[in-house]
């Protein structure tokens, strides 16, 4: 080669020579250091830079001690400073809440087993709060790269502002979050995003009704976060946003959604502005992370503990009063009565210590996929019926009432992206009919015919222990979350289901959350492709946000209600009432649709499921025994622990002379089985599981029957889990039927 040819290289091949950096440049969050070359040509392909140069500027094997000084030593300085932030948290423990209902449960779930995995748990939590930093060595070297060349190239050139036109059509926003929003591939707002983005910049109040997983977070998110940028440059310190949810799970999720589009001026200069705030984690933890320069700018909180931090330290009052802009995200929740209370107190806390700084409100901004009145009713009660003129302008009634509960500084602008219908178009739901006994079953039939990524929520935690624990028996990757479950094991189970659920959607395995309620709002998990409502939700808002876990962004997907023929003419009825709009009701001309029609029902295959039958009785069994016992067990621990507490001897007959201990216990004991009997149906079960499922129970020849098999084989059009059927899939199937009819 000779020495004037150009070659392509990479960053790490050239020898680099450091620059001083003037104090000018300190304020630039990411930035490390300066570094040069000289000679060195660069082309932007697809976005990526690539560089060309000649022999000479190539570093050889004596320059690498040298060259890797200079590029790892800016990183190795923010290492030893990183280090220098962690020192002062101590060994704070996580606040565990321990009751008798939480003490087993890392017994009964899968995911729960590995509990001791968490082995430092402070950085645990530090990277649930902070979200995934790179951890490899390579890993860091390549985000450091990164930096130094953004910060060299001029970031305007690294994404072009023709590559995000449509973004760039709704107002001007910064560099900063068009490189977050390009780097996660948005290329376009959502209609949510581009109608009320605008509205925010521009400081109005906002009240935002959009489907379930339309990108509400960044509708309200923008706004806030060009605040941040701005504040960067200007180094004004006060907090900017305050952004109220109503889970945890919720919060740190915001908080990671935030942080990922504006990596590039927190990444580790500023890495506390942005701050999720929630009960179940250390208190003390939260108040140290507030007291680093520039943290907090940017707080995402559940009620409860926010108001127990600015309670407990006027300091922080002090400080937050002066926030820009409020946000309640899933408002209509956060509004209901017994939520309230803790959100009022905030609100005059702040604003009675603001009178004394700024202007007496804030931006405030409400979002929801939905504030209807009439969604919150019990569906087992009577539906209010609407007057006239309130079918109109319900919208206009809710803010009216939401104007009793929180002060605007003026009059809500109202969007609202799906009038129309209140479940969002790119979810197909279905129906199966069941008895109440055969729900297990029926969630293992579509598990094993459709088995994506499932997230199935039931009303009784009883209930999710018990689905839990016999999946687990049928050998199916399950995770369970609910609220009487310690926090770090609500957030570890659900990390380890989105990690357990990318590896098994390629390898085309099943992979279920079970969850209450508490997981029904806000979760943004985009792989789950069906959500089974094991039980029928109290209410039609709760019908609303949990089928909208699934059809994220512009996913589509499957909501399946399990549903006894009793429940079917009554409280389903209501709900398919309540969710029909009017404008449906009266579509076609001028005739009342038939609502209850809009739900079909799911073709099941009778002899698949007769297949289960026997596995789902014996798993049945052994989860019931493997509860029990387990309850038992923890009872007479609770029952010796609390006697020696009191320094009293118990013997078994006062446990028996308690009316409602005794009744209990002989329930538990009911549904145990002796240690040979449970031996016995784990590998009557075990054998079971090996046994091939077969469509038509079709035994013999490849080539024979109405299905060729080793055709199946060979196109690999058959299903994974069972011989002699076609590959399939919950949507196409309900899309399908819907053609046929
Ligand atoms: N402009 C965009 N382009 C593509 N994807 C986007 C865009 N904005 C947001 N998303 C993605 O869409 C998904 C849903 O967003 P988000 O969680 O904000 O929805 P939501 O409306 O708040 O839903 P919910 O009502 O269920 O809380 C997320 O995975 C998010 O990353």
């Amino acid at each position: 080669m000779s020495d004037n040819k150009k070659v392509q290289v990479n960053w790490d091949q050239l020898k680099w020579n450091s620059v001083p950096v003037s104090d000018a440049l300190d304020d630039f969050g990411g930035f490390y250091g300066l570094e040069e070359i000289d000679g060195v040509d660069v082309n932007i392909v697809n976005g990526q830079a690539q560089l060309f140069t000649t022999d000479k500027h190539i570093k050889n094997e004596n320059d690498t001690e040298d060259s890797e000084k200079l590029t790892a030593d800016p990183f190795e300085q923010d290492e030893k400073s990183n280090d220098e932030d962690v020192n002062p948290y101590g060994e704070d423990e996580l606040i565990e809440f321990k009751n008798m209902d939480e003490m087993s449960e890392g017994e009964l779930s899968s995911a729960d087993d590995s509990d001791n995995e968490f082995g430092d748990e402070f950085d645990e939590e530090e990277k649930l709060i902070l979200g995934d930093k790179p951890q490899t060595e390579t890993e860091k070297k390549d985000e450091l790269a990164a930096n130094v060349f953004n910060a060299d190239l001029n970031l305007e050139d690294v994404i072009s502002s023709s590559e995000l036109p449509e973004w760039e059509k709704i107002g001007n926003l910064s560099m900063t979050v068009l490189q977050g929003l390009s780097k996660l591939g948005f290329v376009k707002p959502t209609e949510i995003q581009a109608k009320t983005i605008p509205l925010g910049l521009e400081g109005h109040d906002i009240m935002g009704k959009a489907s379930t997983g339309s990108g509400k977070t960044l509708a309200y998110g923008i706004p806030i976060l060009e605040k941040l940028v701005e504040s960067q440059n200007t180094k004004n310190k006060d907090p900017i946003g305050l952004i109220f949810t109503p889970t945890r799970e919720l919060a740190q999720q915001v908080s990671q959604h935030l942080q990922k589009i504006t990596e590039l001026i927190l990444h580790e200069k500023n890495k506390y502005a942005i701050l999720s705030l929630t009960g179940g984690l250390s208190i003390q933890k939260q108040e140290r992370l507030l007291k680093y320069d520039g943290s907090g700018k940017i707080i995402i909180a559940t009620p409860g503990r926010f108001l127990e931090l600015i309670e407990k330290n006027s300091d922080l009052l002090e400080r937050f009063c002066k926030i820009d802009t409020l946000v309640l995200d899933e408002a209509d929740r956060l509004l209901q009565d017994g939520h309230f209370d803790e959100f009022e107190k905030i609100i005059k806390l702040l604003r009675s210590h603001r009178k004394k700084t700024k202007s007496q409100y804030w931006q405030t901004m409400i979002f929801s996929a939905t504030f209807s009145i009439d969604l919150f009713n019990k569906l087992g009660s009577v539906t209010r019926q609407k007057k006239k003129n309130e079918k109109e302008d319900e919208l206009q009634l809710v803010l009216k009432h939401l104007m009793t509960k929180i002060h605007f500084r003026s009059k809500p602008i109202i969007i609202d992206t799906n009038p129309e219908s209140k479940i969002s178009s790119q979810i197909k739901e279905a129906l199966i009919e069941c008895a109440p006994l055969e729900r297990d079953l029926f969630v293992y039939y579509f598990i094993t015919m459709y088995p994506g990524t499932t997230l199935v929520f039931c009303n009784a935690i009883e209930s999710v222990k018990k689905l839990n624990a016999y999946l687990n028996q049928l050998k199916i990757n399950t995770y369970q979350i609910h609220s009487p479950m310690t926090q770090k094991n609500r957030l570890k189970n659900l990390e380890k289901f989105k990690e357990k659920a990318s590896f098994n959607s390629k390898i085309n395995k099943a992979t279920v959350l079970i969850a209450s309620d508490v997981a029904a709002r806000g979760l943004d998990i985009p792989q789950i492709e069906h959500v089974i409502h094991y039980h029928l939700p109290r209410t039609a808002d709760v019908y609303i946000h949990r089928s909208g876990r699934t059809a994220r962004a512009s996913n589509e997907g499957v909501a399946v209600v399990l549903c006894s023929p009793q429940e079917s003419v009554g409280p389903l009825r209501k709900l398919r009432k309540l969710l029909a709009s009017d404008d449906v009701k009266v579509k076609s001309k001028g005739k009342k649709m038939k609502w209850q029609k809009t739900i079909s029902l799911l073709p099941i295959e009778s002899d698949i499921l007769a297949q289960l039958k026997d596995r789902s009785t014996l798993a049945s069994e052994l989860a019931d025994n493997e509860i029990a016992t387990n309850s038992l067990h923890k009872d007479d621990n609770w029952l010796a622990k609390a006697a020696e507490d009191l320094g009293i001897d118990v013997d078994s007959d006062d446990e028996n002379k308690d009316v409602y201990l005794a009744k209990n216990k002989t329930k538990k004991m009911n549904k145990t089985i002796s240690k040979d009997q449970a031996k016995f149906d784990r590998m009557k079960l075990n054998e079971l599981l090996t046994i091939p499922l077969r469509k038509d129970r079709r035994q013999k020849y490849l080539t024979g029957g109405l299905v060729n098999l080793a055709d199946h084989l060979v196109k690999k059009r058959g299903h994974n889990g069972i011989i002699g059927h076609e590959k399939t899939d919950a949507l196409s199937t309900l899309k399908n039927k819907k053609r046929k009819k």
